[in-house]
């Protein structure tokens, strides 16, 4: 039993176009109902389940009869439109009937790389898994182009793992994992069963789409294991029609291609926090919040705060300072400093009489927060 597998309590699934669209002849059913069944059974197990699912674009041609991917943007961009329908529609019906609710969410390129949307990306995705809901995800191909799109969804899935913090990153396709070679091509390639993820070894191994249906071939779903492996997430490749291949997973046995993680989770976010990104300003905290901060993993709140310096935006990270103005911790602004600024000292339950909304009643969310000197 791999512990690896076993111990994965957040796990994001993706799912290829041409596992989900049955190589572009139609959405296939029983595989997502399939896939639907398992992730409703991890749910009621106690792990957090996020799908990452591809076949927008293939679901889309098929609707409007096109038998030749277009190479004009814009063309791929309405079928996405057109596919995602259904594609939505299928996972709602099938998740459903397993008796969970589900949510489509639409994600780009900018909206995680702008410090403000992964903040609210977050945190909804979080809210919702929360609410035992399973979030599907898919690539907002209607605001696009070429430069700025993921155009594969792995790409999409490791940037999803390492945004709610995923312990695994599953991601299925056509294959039963990664070879030492196209296996559609050499007859004679190899089968990985598990290595290191970031290994450059296996950039050399992994070739691009075997089919016309999939975009990014096994290199990206090995470039994804490297990204999610950098907030701690370990990857498995493997084949999408296995029999009760994400619960025989969830209980530890090795399926398709390991490729784990070097870093430990708690590391690598407290690494990407405290290094990654510039404080851009800073908290002052009373004698009471210290403790509860540094010693007891709690979030800060508004009323512990003394004053603010800096002049930040929602999403920035920024440092906590105690009485004598030593840095204990750093996380990200839930609020703008010119807010913040109101609510020191102010409980929660005043936010929305002083600041006119609510976004959360902590001014940074333990989740967000690492200390970055013990007492
Ligand atoms: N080293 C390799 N091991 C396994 N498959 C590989 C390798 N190199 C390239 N491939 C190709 O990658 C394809 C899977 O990628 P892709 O078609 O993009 O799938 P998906 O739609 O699931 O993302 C396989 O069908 C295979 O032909
Ligand atoms: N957003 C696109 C996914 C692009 C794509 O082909 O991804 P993949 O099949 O995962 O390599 C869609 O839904 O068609």
């Amino acid at each position: 039993m791999n512990a690896v597998l076993a111990e994965a309590r957040r796990i994001v699934v993706k799912v290829g176009s041409s596992l989900v669209t049955n190589e572009g002849r139609g959405l296939d059913e029983q595989a997502i109902g399939e896939w639907s069944r398992q992730l409703a059974a991890l749910a009621r197990d106690g792990r957090e389940v996020i799908m990452v699912s591809s076949g927008a674009i293939a679901e889309g041609m098929k609707r409007l009869g096109w038998t030749t991917r277009p190479h004009e943007i814009d063309k791929l961009q309405a079928a996405a439109a057109v596919g995602q329908m259904g594609l939505a529609q299928m996972y709602e019906t099938k998740l459903r009937e397993q008796g969970m609710g589900s949510a489509q969410v639409l994600l780009t390129h900018a909206d995680l790389s702008n410090r403000e949307r992964y903040l609210n990306a977050r945190t909804t995705l979080l809210t919702l898994l929360g609410l035992q809901v399973v979030p599907v995800i898919n690539e907002n191909d209607t605001v696009v182009n070429d430069e700025i799109k993921f155009g594969d969804n792995d790409t999409l899935g490791a940037l999803v793992a390492n945004l709610v913090e995923a312990d695994l990153l599953v991601i299925l396709t056509d294959q039963k994992g990664l070879y030492s070679a196209d296996p559609r091509k050499d007859a004679n390639a190899q089968f990985i069963r598990e290595a290191k993820a970031g290994d450059a070894a296996l950039e050399q191994m992994a070739g691009g789409a075997g089919s016309s249906i999939g975009k990014g071939g096994m290199i990206t779903k090995v470039l994804a294991a490297k990204r999610a492996a950098g907030s701690g997430a370990s990857t498995v490749i493997a084949w999408g029609r296995e029999t009760d291949c994400l619960l025989r997973l969830a209980k530890g046995e090795i399926i398709g291609t390991l490729l784990v993680a070097p870093t430990q989770k708690s590391q690598a976010r407290k690494r990407w926090i405290a290094d990654h990104l510039q404080l851009r300003g800073a908290v002052m905290v009373d004698d009471g919040a210290v403790p509860k901060l540094r010693d007891e993993g709690k979030s800060l709140l508004p009323i512990g705060m003394t004053g603010v310096d800096g002049d930040f935006s929602r999403g920035d990270v920024i440092a906590v300072r105690d009485p004598s103005g030593a840095e204990i911790a750093r996380g990200l602004a839930n609020y703008a400093a010119a807010e913040a600024r109101l609510l020191c000292r102010k409980p929660s339950s005043e936010i929305e009489k002083l600041l006119g909304y609510v976004a959360e009643p902590e001014m940074i969310h333990r989740t967000n927060l690492v200390v970055t000197r013990q007492g």
